[in-house]
């Protein structure tokens, strides 16, 4: 669904992303991982046209490279930026609707699915986002993208800040979604919790592709083990 090919990054003189490749099936959930600053963020950015970049990025076999970001996300691909970025003064039904602003699908059956995936919301729908858990805000930043209708689905850090039960749903809740159909490109520093559910892994370090392959693969791997799962 998603290929990617000799992406570079730089801002300014540095070289945040160096001439990475790498591919997300349909269907799959595909995590990206690594430490700080290794380039996860600025890879997503770049696939949505949000940074300057050189290389290709085919989508469904079209290059979308060189795509305006507003065409690329009608187009059916959906980022939900780290630090969740919901309409703080909007309730949750509100921060729904602005989700769908650009869908012709019906916005009542795509609202009622939300409130399915995300039972924590529905009790609360009337309540602003600014004054929800990290947690319920992450969710709620989910379900909004989600109300785009999009088959590429872009997770930035969706785990930053929450606690492990909360952790535990999120992810649970990403596995539901690509069982529907989603396909999922997730950036986490969280590692174990990623690999637990990826189909498939790539390790960024300094802007390059360390290391690649299943997640289950990977979580057995010793460098993996030494390096982001504590032993
Ligand atoms: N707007 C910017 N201007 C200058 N340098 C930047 C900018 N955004 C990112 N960088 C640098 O690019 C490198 C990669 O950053 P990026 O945010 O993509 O990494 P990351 O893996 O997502 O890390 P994090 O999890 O901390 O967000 C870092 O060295 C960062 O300091």
């Amino acid at each position: 669904m998603l290929k990617v090919r000799d992406l570079k990054v730089y801002y300014g003189l540095i070289n945040a992303v160096k001439g990475i490749n790498f591919e997300v099936g349909e269907g799959q959930i595909v995590s990206l991982i690594g430490s700080n600053g290794a380039g996860k963020t600025s890879t997503l950015q770049s696939i949505v046209n949000d940074v300057k970049k050189t290389g290709d990025i085919d989508f469904k076999n079209n290059n979308i490279s060189k795509m305006k970001t507003h065409k690329i996300i009608q187009n059916s691909i959906a980022l939900v930026p780290e630090g969740r970025r919901c309409f703080q003064n909007l309730t949750i039904e509100e921060n729904l609707r602005m989700g769908a602003f650009n869908n012709d699908e019906n916005y009542e059956r795509l609202q009622d699915h939300m409130f399915e995936l995300f039972p924590r919301l529905i009790a609360k729908k009337g309540q602003l986002a600014g004054t929800m858990s990290g947690g319920e805000q992450q969710m709620l930043a989910i379900a909004r993208a989600l109300m785009s209708s999009p088959k590429l689905l872009m997770l930035d850090e969706p785990s930053l800040g929450l606690a492990p039960k909360i952790v535990g749903e999120l992810f649970e809740i990403i596995k539901k979604l690509r069982d529907e159909g989603i396909t999922i490109l997730l950036v986490e520093q969280n590692a174990f919790a990623a690999l637990e559910i990826s189909d498939y892994a790539y390790v960024l370090e300094n802007g390059e592709i360390a290391l690649e392959g299943t997640g289950l693969e990977l979580i057995d791997s010793d460098e993996i083990r030494k390096k982001y799962l504590g032993g």
